[in-house]
């Protein structure tokens, strides 16, 4: 595989945790936010959503910006152990029923990112977590509610925030977990756009 070198490149996406992943990796990159319609097709499994969603993310800034750097997108969602998927709650009721339904049971977590340059998809993958939550009650699971931290994140919780004492069991990665899972796309970074961490730098 021929590596091609870029500068920097641009992160098509408004979620700040993603931004943090990538800044703290030191991968040089500018934002860029991609606004699609996230709605699944009829029968269309969570694997297939997240990827298109993520691609189409991709395909929107690549349309915007004419652009040789490349681009990566992500999308996450939870799946439930009786197949639902759940995104961001669209208010405080519908985050009391994601809750209940993740209360004692375990979900998956699934990120699909696409990295895209020149127009087109160089490499673009799903990654799975699977996340245990412990019983919940009902009365904690509205103090939650009340601080805030649901409302922008997909099955209503933040593995990173106040929601990280829900977890009783975790499977996988955890920064999947919380939209990026940062080491894969790392290394999909340096093979196929030859732009590398610190840490990768100086090995
Ligand atoms: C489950 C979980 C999700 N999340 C977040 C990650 C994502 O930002 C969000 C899912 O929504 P997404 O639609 O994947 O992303 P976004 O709307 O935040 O940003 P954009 O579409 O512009 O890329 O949920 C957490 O931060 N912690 C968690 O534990």
């Amino acid at each position: 595989m021929t590596k091609k070198k870029s500068e920097q490149i641009i992160l098509a996406s408004a979620s700040p945790r993603r931004k943090e992943m990538l800044q703290a990796s030191g991968i040089p990159f500018y934002i860029v936010i991609a606004d699609i319609e996230e709605k699944p097709l009829e029968n269309e499994g969570g694997h297939a959503y997240v990827q298109r969603n993520a691609r189409e993310k991709a395909i929107a800034i690549c349309e915007k910006t004419l652009s040789q750097e490349f681009v990566l997108s992500a999308d996450t969602i939870v799946v439930t152990n009786d197949d639902k998927i759940l995104e961001k709650p669209q208010n405080p009721e519908h985050a009391k029923k994601m809750l209940q339904s993740l209360s004692g049971n375990t979900h998956l977590v699934l990120s699909g990112y696409s990295l895209f340059q020149n127009k087109k998809e160089i490499i673009a993958r799903v990654i799975e977590t699977s996340v245990t939550f412990r019983k919940l009650s009902d009365r904690e699971i509205d103090a939650y509610i009340k601080t805030g931290e649901p409302f922008d994140k997909a099955g209503s919780y933040g593995i990173q925030g106040r929601a990280m004492g829900f977890i009783e069991k975790i499977e996988g990665s955890y920064t999947n977990v919380m939209g990026l899972p940062l080491s894969q796309v790392l290394l999909d970074l340096k093979n196929y756009a030859g732009i590398e961490t610190y840490t990768q730098k100086e090995a």
